[in-house]
């Protein structure tokens, strides 16, 4: 852990990465590798060793859904903090992972959907919109080669509009589509439809449509390069240390 070391100087904090050659994993080696108060202690990917993440204060992880439960239990066991950017945590999943951290009372886990800061801007603003509209419906926008569906930022920031919704008193918008083909109207997450569009050549983009009487309102973000999610990773890496228990969502770091 960082501190201080026998001359008086600050000792960086000794960072893991798990999916390391991987589109954000990639990019991650390079952020810590760059960081004045970090060092790379280990980059591991499929097939490598996790044993060489023990020497690390804090592992990163941008894997797979079906991966990342399993590479959390391996981090607290090992005793260490974790920040964690792999998508599909459940409640499920974080009551498994919370289950976990309660024999580990010292370690801090983050997990944020997005990292990019106007993403989780983008998210406050949609759940201070949430009880002024009648209906919300979210659109995301991904590359091809991304796994899942919908995004984890869209599932989360469509259930932080139902429980900003359900506080309010409303209930879910209506429509009047009776008839519709399969998916046509997306996923319905919480009483919120998301729609999923992936193209080569986008990144990760996000809209948070609301509807009411004779108006609309547009939240839109756009993260046009994988470098906008690097400032907050950097922040969950230090922030982690001081933080035990559970975190979910960097929102809660920033203090929003
Ligand atoms: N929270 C955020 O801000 C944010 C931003 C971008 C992507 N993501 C999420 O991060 C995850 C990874 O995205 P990506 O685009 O980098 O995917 P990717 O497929 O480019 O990279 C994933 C890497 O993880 C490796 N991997 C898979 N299983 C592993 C295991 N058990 N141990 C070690 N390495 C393993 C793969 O070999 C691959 O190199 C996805 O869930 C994605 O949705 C989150
Ligand atoms: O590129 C991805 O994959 C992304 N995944 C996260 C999500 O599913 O919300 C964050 C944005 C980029």
């Amino acid at each position: 852990m960082t501190g201080m070391s026998d001359n008086g100087e600050e000792t960086p904090i000794k960072v893991g990465v798990l999916g390391s050659r991987g589109r954000m994993g990639a990019e991650v080696v390079r952020a810590v590798e760059g960081a004045a108060d970090m060092t790379l202690v280990a980059a591991v990917d499929s097939g490598d060793d996790r044993a060489a993440l023990t020497s690390a204060d804090v592992v990163v992880d941008f894997t797979h859904p079906d991966a990342v439960m399993d590479n959390l239990r391996f981090a607290v066991e090992s005793g260490l903090h974790a920040v964690v950017g792999t998508t599909g945590f459940t409640e499920e999943r974080v009551g498994t992972l919370t289950g976990w951290l309660a024999e580990k009372p010292e370690l801090g886990v983050l997990i944020a959907p997005n990292f990019a800061l106007g993403a989780v801007l983008a998210l406050r603003f949609a759940q201070q919109a949430a009880r002024f509209y009648d209906s919300a419906e979210v659109v995301e926008l991904h590359h091809n080669r991304k796994a899942d569906a919908p995004s984890g930022t869209a599932e989360h920031t469509a259930r932080v509009i139902a429980r900003a919704r359900a506080e309010a008193g409303m209930e879910p918008g209506e429509d009047a589509t009776t008839s519709e083909r399969d998916g046509a109207r997306g996923a319905d997450v919480a009483g919120v439809r998301v729609h999923s569009v992936r193209l080569p050549g986008l990144v990760a983009h996000e809209e948070i449509l609301f509807g009411g009487q004779g108006e609309t309102l547009t939240i839109r973000h756009d993260s046009l390069d994988r470098t906008s999610f690097m400032p907050g990773v950097l922040l969950g890496v230090r922030a982690v240390l001081t933080r035990p228990g559970l975190t979910f969502g960097l929102d809660r770091v920033l203090d929003l």
